[in-house]
């Protein structure tokens, strides 16, 4: 990273000398920011005297009590309040937050009732319209009443296959209304992922969007829902119900012998009555995300409504320093967690943005445009868009004044220290840019944003509140002071931890998925350190994807962030290890993608290797530097580094059904024989001599 410079310590992972990065950001009065009004509402309510958000942090993972100070000031509606924080148990058995206490969440996220917009939905086509909560309401009202009238009870579970609409949002908490499992997948997934995911949880309602537009391309979803539903008829679905289409509204049919329900059809079967909140334990079951696993079928993670809840409506509040009246825009799908974790918006009284489609159709700019339009507070996406509009060379600021715009969140990826300068140097002096991680695992953040403290470029600003993340090495020792890189782990129980994974019965693959390296704690699989001088974090890429040449450790983010000066010729990249059986160590392989045709020439890999060189230190320089035509994403856009490692290094690979581009997975292959490769190149170089 650029603010580190490696010494001569090796070796093992190289120890760092830290300095102050720069500087991106700074609350203009930060005893107005939200995470010092709640350090004053803990101290008031305890007679403390925490002075700072560090001192905050230490109470909030120290004392339980946190957990019932941050109840109080969230505002949690429940019907019967906690009397108990916890019921201790190791990690491992997920334990009990605020044990009795009866809630439901879908009446804690809607919590307005009024005529104010709540949320606004938006299309490639720059077509939008409104909803005010209380239009939002009724619109759950029906769809619950008919949920209901149709058998829908607790605990079931009810799939979609759905836009990011309207419709997402009244299914999701109706759904939760009446206390069922509600799972939602994009409409860009192929039919096996669908499968993949549906087959095991057996939902007994699936909403399915039949006809949408991407990119200007009007996509006909019908065959693929179909397919899903032949197979789904026989895992124990009751009831499908079919979305018009996104673009003309009409009803469309699928090819299947089960009998399908219009939306219109299905609405029309409730009753007429009040809608009612079920009011349910803290540790109901509310969701089920899926582990982005590149090869075998996804697990099933079961989140719980009192966590999900909980800890959405912190990160968000305390977090994002959002709240009532707020404009929150998170560019996303319905099938990652960022689109769960959004809903923290409406909790807080805020207005959401929900949007579906490219936001490069028509054009980049009548996106950004909309941003600024909207007076949108909080805007989130992922580093790939940022890459791109650095990339097209497109200054925001043209297109609008952003005036609103108080907080600029980059997630899903490592946020390298460029693009954090970037971004903060092209939006308004008063935009926080900033990242957060944690993800779909306990879908809420370790690691974020804090609005009372200096941000700086590449760093996470702290651990989030009630989170004991720690830095372990190897042994499983605590490293956070010593600024080395290790393990990001949580060694304290929190709300969110899930309930487990749907089917596994003995939490074997639970255990195997986070316990089984450090006895009793939880290990996220990010290789992360804690910069001494500022204690902001770092996270230099995933541990099961760290870099090992000759014994040296480094995070492929490292790398990446170097790359990203070459943002305007380069489109993407991946950096791994290649280790074949015949290998003694292992060697960096950096595969590059080049933006419109362009032509990775052997000047300019020789200047990536210098860039390399000068930033990190010669160790980190890649030993083979490729073009390739695309590089593996998830259907999140994450980089598929394993994959790719394990490919090059012998292995062979059945892609899932996350993988977004399945196909490209086999550019990567005929690097397991290296060699033969290098040959091929060098013969080809001479006859062109
Ligand atoms: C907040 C996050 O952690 C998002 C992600 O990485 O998926």
């Amino acid at each position: 990273m650029s603010n580190e410079a490696p010494t001569t310590l090796a070796p093992g992972i190289m120890a760092t000398q830290w300095t102050v990065p720069k500087q991106i950001w700074q609350h203009p009065n930060p005893s107005h920011s939200r995470p010092e009004q709640f350090r004053r509402f803990v101290n008031h309510k305890h007679g403390l005297n925490l002075k700072d958000y560090h001192e905050l942090h230490n109470y909030s993972i120290s004392d339980w009590t946190f957990w019932k100070d941050l109840w109080d000031y969230l505002g949690i509606i429940s019907s019967v309040p906690p009397t108990k924080v916890i019921i201790e148990a190791p990690l491992i058995e997920s334990p009990e937050f605020f044990p009795g206490s009866r809630l439901n969440y879908a009446e804690n996220i809607l919590i307005r009732n009024d005529d104010s917009v709540s949320c606004t939905v938006a299309r490639e086509s720059g077509h939008f319209s409104q909803y005010t909560s209380r239009e939002i309401r009724e619109k759950v009202r029906r769809m619950a009443n008919a949920m209901r009238a149709n058998g829908l009870k607790v605990g079931d579970r009810v799939a979609a296959v759905v836009t990011n609409s309207i419709d997402a949002i009244v299914i999701a908490m109706a759904a939760a209304s009446i206390g069922a499992i509600y799972s939602s997948t994009a409409t860009d997934m192929g039919a096996q992922g669908v499968l993949d995911r549906y087959k095991q949880i057996k939902p007994k309602f699936v909403f399915a969007e039949t006809e949408v537009i991407y990119a200007g391309k009007l996509v006909d979803l019908t065959p693929k829902i179909s397919h899903v539903v032949e197979e789904l008829k026989h895992h124990g679905v009751d009831h499908v119900i079919l979305l018009p289409s996104t673009v003309t509204g009409k009803d469309l049919k699928i090819k299947s012998d089960f009998k399908t329900l219009t939306l219109a059809q299905f609405l029309s079967t409730g009753k007429d009555v009040p809608l009612v909140f079920e009011q349910l334990p803290f540790n109901h079951p509310l969701i089920i995300l899926y582990s982005s696993g590149t090869s075998g079928p996804p697990k099933c993670i079961v989140h719980s409504a009192g966590g999900i809840l909980m800890q959405t409506k912190k990160d968000v509040a305390l977090g994002l320093d959002m709240w009532w009246g707020d404009t929150y825009f998170q560019y996303t799908s319905c099938a990652w967690m960022m689109w769960n974790a959004m809903l923290g918006g409406l909790a807080v009284g805020g207005r959401l943005i929900l949007y579906d489609g490219s936001p490069f159709h028509p054009d980049i700019k009548q996106f950004l445009k909309f941003v600024s339009d909207q007076k949108v507070t909080h805007f989130g996406t992922s580093p790939r868009f940022v890459g791109e509009i650095q990339g097209r060379g497109i200054k925001p600021l043209e297109l609008g004044s952003f005036e609103a715009l108080r907080m600029f969140f980059v997630t899903g990826a490592v946020v390298t220290p460029p693009v954090y300068e970037w971004a903060a140097s092209v939006l308004p002096p008063t935009t926080h840019v900033m990242s957060a991680t944690g993800g779909t695992d306990i879908c809420s953040t370790f690691v974020g944003a804090c609005t009372s403290m200096p941000a700086y470029a590449g760093e996470f600003q702290v651990k989030v509140l009630g989170m004991k993340t720690e830095v372990y090495d190897y042994d499983g020792k605590v490293i956070d002071d010593t600024g080395r890189k290790g393990e990001l782990v949580c060694s304290r129980a929190h709300p969110s931890i899930p309930l487990g994974f749907w089917g596994d019965v003995g939490r074997k693959k639970f255990f195997d998925a986070y316990f089984a390296r450090f006895p009793g704690v939880w290990t996220h699989g990010d290789f992360i350190a804690i910069n001494p001088t500022t204690k902001g974090l770092l996270i230099f890429g995933r541990s099961d994807g760290v870099l090992n040449p000759s014994g040296i450790r480094f995070g492929s983010a490292e790398i990446y962030a170097v790359i990203d000066k070459y943002t305007a010729i380069i489109e993407d990249t991946i950096c791994i290890g290649q280790r074949r059986p015949q290998d003694k160590d292992e060697r960096v392989l950096l595969f590059v993608k080049m933006r419109d045709g362009r032509i990775l020439t052997e000047a300019l890999k020789a200047d990536i290797r210098e860039s390399i060189k000068q930033a990190l230190s010669a160790r980190h320089v890649p030993a083979y530097i490729f073009q390739v035509e695309e590089i593996p994403l998830t259907v999140n856009n994450k980089k598929i580094e394993i994959a790719v490692k394990q490919i090059v290094s012998g292995a062979t690979m059945k892609p899932s059904g996350t993988v977004a581009n399945p196909e490209s997975l086999q550019l990567y292959y005929k690097y397991f024989e290296l060699e033969k490769l290098l040959a091929a190149e060098k013969e080809k170089t001479k006859a062109k001599l």
